[in-house]
């Protein structure tokens, strides 16, 4: 008697990027998946398939194909207006980010022309740059604020964000990063604006658009006594913090985080033994942006030897944004952590999948085990490795969303 709803995916190699599994990624050779009601039902290799599940309704023949879990970004910028091309270009004949700066370049180039953008545009310009992502197998994508700068601007880009996930079928998270840069009204008032920051939180988070907070705490954007401000307002809502920590020097930041329980902290090229190890007592994510770091042309890389030995979980993504990653590849980053900053091919697809899911307090996704969300990926490849190896090829065959093929 067929199993109403089941549907069984054969013939597959299975990576199920599991913790503590038996072979590396979690690599089943010829695997099978059930699905039921959106979640996984069973993995595990076929010869071993319940009996039970093998009355499946449907049944998918994967033609040998390697499976793994949805892949998530877990830091993007992604909804901006505008370009920065030609500051790109300017720094290329010469220009420096100071005369840029002074020119009006930077994030308040990119702030002028979001906020000069109406909701249906912002929503057009920042929709092609997630189908890109999902075109190579992104299924959940967390996507910041960060270039509106004031109330109505900011709430009008999480609302896109919003739009996005329910539009593409896939799940956004949102995050609140007021704290990105003073916008021009605030300009040489910088504590008057994280006045206005703190009481942006409540009506954002009123109307449910914020899910976490985050800040730029850097000598270039906020202090840590700032960014502290910040998370107290967010604490007081119980919204989870983030934080771009010591991308470009020692701020502190980490441990800040770190003392406030931050899902994760991110960039972490200047991250000390202290920052490291106050992130492995929190467990907070280390999210690690290569992208930046070649865009920026940066020479100082995150320090993954003390990241390992403090046992702090590391996730790649894209950093998505127009002045220092403007890169809709999640793939090139896990070939950027590899050949950048020095990972393995396992960890750097654990950190697209469960690191990435634990970066955004997401424990139903980001392993293929039963119970967790059906998303997942079949990719033309035999080997994991190959997703880390390629440059500029992508061999995604199907997305799968809660069971659905998208
Ligand atoms: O240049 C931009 O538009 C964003 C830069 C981006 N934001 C941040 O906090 N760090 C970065 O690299
Ligand atoms: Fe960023």
């Amino acid at each position: 008697m067929r199993t109403e709803g089941l549907q069984l995916w054969t013939n597959a190699r299975v990576a199920t990027l599991a913790v503590g599994a038996a072979t590396p990624y979690g690599l089943i050779e010829d695997g099978a998946l059930a699905v039921q009601d959106g979640r996984i039902a069973w993995v595990g290799a076929r010869k071993e398939l319940p009996l039970a599940l093998d009355d499946a309704a449907v049944e998918h023949d994967a033609q040998g194909a390697l499976v793994t879990p949805g892949l998530i970004d877990c830091h993007t910028h992604l909804v901006y207006g505008g370009d920065r091309a030609a500051e790109f270009e300017a720094r290329l004949n010469g220009a420096s980010y100071e005369e840029i700066a002074r020119a009006g370049g930077g994030i308040l180039a990119t702030v002028r022309a979001t906020r000069a953008a109406d909701e249906e545009s912002l929503f057009a310009q920042s929709r092609r740059r997630l189908r890109a992502l999902c075109d190579e197998g992104v299924t959940t994508i967390e996507i910041k604020s960060g270039y509106g700068l004031s109330l109505a601007e900011e709430a009008k880009c999480l609302r896109v964000a919003r739009r996005l996930g329910a539009s593409e079928g896939v799940t956004v998270r949102t995050t609140f990063l007021g704290a990105h840069a003073v916008p021009p009204e605030f300009d040489g008032r910088p504590e008057d604006y994280v006045d206005a920051v703190c009481r942006m939180l409540p009506a954002l988070h009123a109307q449910g658009l914020a899910d976490a907070v985050d800040a730029f705490c850097e000598r270039i954007g906020f202090s840590a006594a700032q960014t502290r401000r910040v998370f107290d307002a967010a604490q007081a809502l119980d919204l989870p913090v983030k934080l771009h920590a010591e991308q470009l020097s020692d701020s502190q930041g980490a441990a800040l985080a770190a003392s406030f329980g931050a899902l994760s902290c991110d960039h972490l090229e200047w991250l000390s033994d202290t920052g490291a190890r106050a992130m492995g007592q929190a467990g907070s994510v280390a999210v690690l942006l290569p992208g930046a770091f070649y865009f920026l042309r940066e020479t100082r890389v995150p320090p993954i030897a003390l990241l390992r030995e403090h046992r702090v979980p590391m996730a790649l993504a894209t950093d998505c944004n127009p002045g220092t990653s403007p890169c809709t590849s999640l793939l090139l980053m896990l070939n950027m952590g590899c050949t950048l900053f020095r990972l393995t091919p396992e960890e750097a697809l654990a950190g697209v999948t469960r690191n990435a899911a634990r970066a955004l307090a997401l424990d139903d996704r980001g392993v293929l085990a039963p119970g967790l969300r059906a998303d997942f990926v079949l990719w033309d490849a035999r080997h994991p490795a190959e997703l880390c190896y390629a440059v500029g090829f992508n061999p995604r065959r199907t997305t799968v969303i809660e069971g659905r093929i998208a």
